[in-house]
């Protein structure tokens, strides 16, 4: 049995808590669940989070953690009380901080008695491009970091990963068929993509083999956010 009633989460990015809470209630029959990041956690911390969770629904809480691996065991610790879905760590934070942050979960979720979340690393974020990469002094394309990044994250133990659509098969291919990938930079076809830089749409994603895709400003923006949220699940043909 799948964990979620479909693939698609929808990422509330806003400070705004009546906002946030309005677009669950409209959504939460449409959508597999909803993303919390960093405006919403800065705005209104654990408290919003389970104003949220309330409404009993799968809860990604996006925080990206990355430091030092005492510091991310601690705040998993403390992020676990949540009861989140998925939680996020970044990939570049290194295999120490990924183990810290696994042995944490795990360690809490068995005390908490909870089920344990999908724990994954973000690689490259689809705000970047080849280009970028560059400008960082990163070598290798996109294909071959994300590859790189992932086969850590496995070796952390990590659930999966967070790549942009354009990487789902080659991860697919360095990792395990059960390996989770987390898939931004999704705009269905005439949508802006704004700030993203590698995307695809819904069903080219799904289609490719995400596991999950993440979808914020076509939904939350648009006059119509159930109707933009049904017109995704329509689009993912395969069932979940
Ligand atoms: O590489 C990454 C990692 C995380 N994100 C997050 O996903 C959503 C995407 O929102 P859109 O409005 O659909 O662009 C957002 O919350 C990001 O923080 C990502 O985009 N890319």
């Amino acid at each position: 049995m799948q964990r979620f009633k479909n693939p698609l989460f929808c990422a509330l990015d806003t400070g705004d808590l009546e906002k946030a809470t309005a677009l669950v209630d409209a959504l939460k029959d449409t959508v597999g669940g909803f993303k919390l990041g960093l405006e919403f956690f800065c705005a209104h911390g654990p408290k919003g989070v389970e104003a949220i969770a309330k409404r009993d629904v799968p809860l990604f809480i996006d925080l990206k953690f990355h430091d030092i691996p005492n510091t991310v065991a601690g705040a998993m610790r403390s992020i676990m009380q949540l009861n989140p879905a998925i939680l996020t760590v970044h990939a570049g934070g290194g295999l120490a901080m990924m183990r810290a942050a696994a042995d944490s979960a795990a360690d809490t979720a068995s005390k908490l008695g909870v089920k344990m979340p999908w724990l994954v690393a973000v690689t490259v974020l689809t705000s970047l491009d080849a280009g970028d990469l560059d400008v960082l002094g990163i070598e290798g394309s996109t294909h071959k970091v994300v590859a790189r990044l992932a086969r850590l994250a496995e070796k952390a133990g990590l659930d999966g990963v967070v790549c942009a659509p354009h990487e789902i098969s080659t991860t697919r291919s360095v990792a395990g068929q059960d390996f989770k990938l987390v898939v931004p930079g999704i705009r269905p076809r005439g949508t802006d993509a704004g700030d993203q830089k590698r995307v695809m749409t819904p069903k080219e994603a799904v289609e490719t083999g995400a596991t999950v895709i993440v979808v914020g400003r076509p939904i939350t923006q648009s006059d119509d956010p159930v109707g933009a949220a049904q017109s995704i699940i329509d689009a993912i043909s395969e069932p979940f």
